[in-house]
Order: structure tokens, then C-alpha cells, then sequence
């Protein structure tokens, strides 16, 4: 089994059974008679965030890259690794690879591999993040040749660059699709008068988000939250040119980033970039129009990943699988 234990999105990957859970890393927890149980995780947490009595609280326990409450957290990866066995058990000698943020500190690593083996598994091995995302986009990682992997998640931004099975350079910064969030949501508060949730906001980036600005107002989208001035449910209608002016600045960031790589890579490994070009990952990827942001910032090509979304828990579950990639998983 590889998990991808992500900021925003938990995917769980099962040999010969492909992905088999992908789904919010969120939990809620009840507190019944002063005793704090979990009510359920994944999707139907989810459907609760920002709407629960005061006796449940739906949360997310990793957050900007780094796990925010090592307890919960662990409870959220037993649930998702239930929930992915359904009703079979860990095989005996099952082994269960996970990628971790790349902020994790060792206590934290500690805490999802008890968690990992608490739930049933026999070894727990970990992955460092971009290498499974360039693994999982079918990159040549050990080849000695340099390949330039961007994985944009919920929380960071992780730039790599690798050859050899080795991580030569890497920079992870605290931006991504939840930074591109509260952009989005304090853009509507200042220009509108109007409050939305998190959820709301994300789905105004799927919706209508963009890294580049459209030609002309380009799409719009009736968007519903609290007036400020009212206080009463109130809509407002916003345009795509809205919404990527918005995004210029963790857009920016993000192409300052892979600016900052390619300046601190050895010529060889750059003279290889500028064949391979750049790979991004992540569900952040699929922001309209991003790659062509990179490829304007760098000159080079760029292109989004088959599967964005999936690439980490497959590369996890290929390096689990494939012995020319063990070199990639490490135990502490
Ligand atoms: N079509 C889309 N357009 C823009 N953003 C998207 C799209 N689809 C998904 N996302 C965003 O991708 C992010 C989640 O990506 P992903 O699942 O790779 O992150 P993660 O692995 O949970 O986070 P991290 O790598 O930081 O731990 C969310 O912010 C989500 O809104």
C-alpha cells in the first residue's frame, strides 16, 4: 500500500487494485460526555467544515506542508487505511510506503509511521515527496540525467531537481492551492463587501481561476456567501480577469521558486532541463493556464503531468513495487 498524505487530499494506492481511496484529509471529531471520538473522515468531513454544532469539529490536521495536531493526524491515517482495506486486513508482511510533506519533522515521521503500524502494517517506509510526484509523472529519476519536477499541492510548493535516484536540489515554499484560496477570498471580501467560506473559494479556482489574465473579463461565476455590510446571504457574479489578478501573487511565488531552482542547479544538470523541460504535479497544476506562466517566467517547456492529482501515490506505489526505485524509500 502507498499513501499520499496530503495537506488537502489523502490518495491511497494498492498493488493490483490501483487507487483505491482519494479523498480529503479532513476529520471530524464529537465529543460526547467530555470523551472526544472520530465521527467519520475523508469526503463526509469534508461536507461538515464550517457547519458543525459546537459538540463536533471538523478539521484539517496537516496544514501549509507540516502537520498542525500529530494526534488527530494519526487517527485520520488509521481511518484512511481502514477504509482502503474495507473489509480485508494487512496482508502478513504487508508493507505500506508513505509520502510525507517535506516540512514533516522526525517526531512528526515518527508519529505517521506508528500510526502506519498501529493500523496493521509490517514495515513502514517513507518517500520524500517530489521524488515519488517524478516518479509517478514517468520521469527518468535514475538516469543520470537532471529532470526538473514542480508539485504544486494544497499547502507548498515542492521544486526539485533529480538524477541518478537522488535528490540533487530542493526547495519547498508554503504556497499553493490554499494560499490561492484565501487570495481568492479576501479578493472578494475587499471588492464585493462579501465573506465566503474556504470551500466556496476553491470552488471559484476550479471554476474560473487562471495564472495568466484571459483576453477580456473572460469567464464569470455567481458566487454566494455573507454581505458585510448587510450581514444577510447575499451573491455576487465575478469574472475570470478578477480571479487571475487575484492569483498573481502566489502565482508569483510559485514562479520565483523555480526561478531560485534553476539558478542554483550545476550547469550539467541544467544543460539536461533545457531538453526535458519542466513537469509539473500536484492538483495545483491544473490551474488554468499555469504552465504557460512557467514557461513564460523560464523560456523552457514545461508541461502538467497524466494524473497530476495521482502522480505522488503512484510513484509511491512504484517505488514500493519496483526494485530500480528502492533506493528512493528510506526507513527513518
Ligand atoms: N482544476 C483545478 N484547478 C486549480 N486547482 C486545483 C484543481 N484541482 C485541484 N486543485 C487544487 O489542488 C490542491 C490539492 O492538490 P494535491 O492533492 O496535490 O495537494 P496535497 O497533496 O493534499 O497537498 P500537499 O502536497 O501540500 O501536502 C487543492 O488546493 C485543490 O484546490
Amino acid at each position: 500500500m502507498a499513501i499520499d498524505l496530503g495537506t488537502v487530499n489523502t490518495v491511497v494506492h494498492v498493488r493490483d487494485r490501483g487507487i483505491v481511496l482519494n479523498e480529503p484529509s479532513v476529520i471530524a471529531l464529537e465529543t460526547v460526555d467530555g470523551v472526544r471520538r472520530v465521527k467519520v473522515v475523508g469526503d463526509e468531513a469534508k461536507l461538515m467544515m464550517g457547519k458543525t454544532p459546537a459538540n463536533i469539529q471538523a478539521m484539517r490536521p496537516l496544514r501549509d506542508g507540516v502537520i498542525a495536531d500529530i494526534e488527530v493526524a494519526e487517527q485520520m491515517i488509521k481511518h484512511f487505511i481502514q477504509k482502503a482495506l474495507g473489509h480485508r486486513r494487512f496482508a502478513r508482511g504487508r508493507r505500506v510506503v508513505i509520502c510525507v510533506p517535506s516540512g514533516a519533522t522526525m517526531v512528526e515521521r515518527r508519529a505517521i509511521r506508528d500510526a502506519a503500524s498501529n493500523a496493521g502494517a509490517r514495515v513502514v517506509q517513507l518517500i520524500e515527496e517530489p521524488m515519488a510526484a517524478a516518479i509517478g509523472a514517468g520521469m527518468p529519476v535514475t538516469e543520470p540525467r537532471g529532470a526538473m519536477v514542480v508539485d504544486i499541492g494544497g499547502g507548498t510548493t515542492e521544486v526539485a531537481v533529480l538524477s541518478l535516484q537522488g535528490i540533487a536540489y530542493s526547495a519547498s515554499v508554503r504556497v499553493g492551492g490554499d494560499r490561492m484560496d484565501e487570495t481568492i477570498a479576501s479578493h472578494v471580501r475587499r471588492a464585493h463587501n462579501l465573506m465566503i467560506g474556504e470551500i466556496t473559494a476553491e470552488r471559484v479556482k476550479h471554476g474560473i481561476g487562471a495564472a495568466t489574465m484571459p483576453a477580456g473579463e473572460g469567464r464569470r461565476m455567481t458566487v454566494k456567501g455573507r454581505h458585510l455590510v448587510t450581514g444577510r446571504p447575499s451573491e455576487i457574479e465575478i469574472t475570470e480577469a478578477e480571479v487571475a489578478e487575484a492569483l498573481i501573487e502566489p502565482v508569483g511565488q510559485i514562479r520565483s521558486a523555480v526561478m531560485a531552482a534553476l539558478e542554483n542547479t550545476a550547469p550539467e544538470l541544467s544543460a539536461d532541463i533545457i531538453d526535458e523541460g519542466i513537469t509539473l504535479t500536484g492538483g495545483g497544476a491544473l490551474l488554468s493556464r499555469l504552465d504557460q506562466a512557467v514557461a513564460e517566467t523560464t523560456g523552457l517547456p514545461v508541461k502538467v503531468a497524466e494524473n497530476a492529482l495521482f502522480c505522488v501515490a503512484l510513484g509511491a506505489g512504484a517505488a514500493l513495487e519496483n526494485p530500480i526505485y528502492n533506493g528512493a524509500l528510506y526507513s527513518s
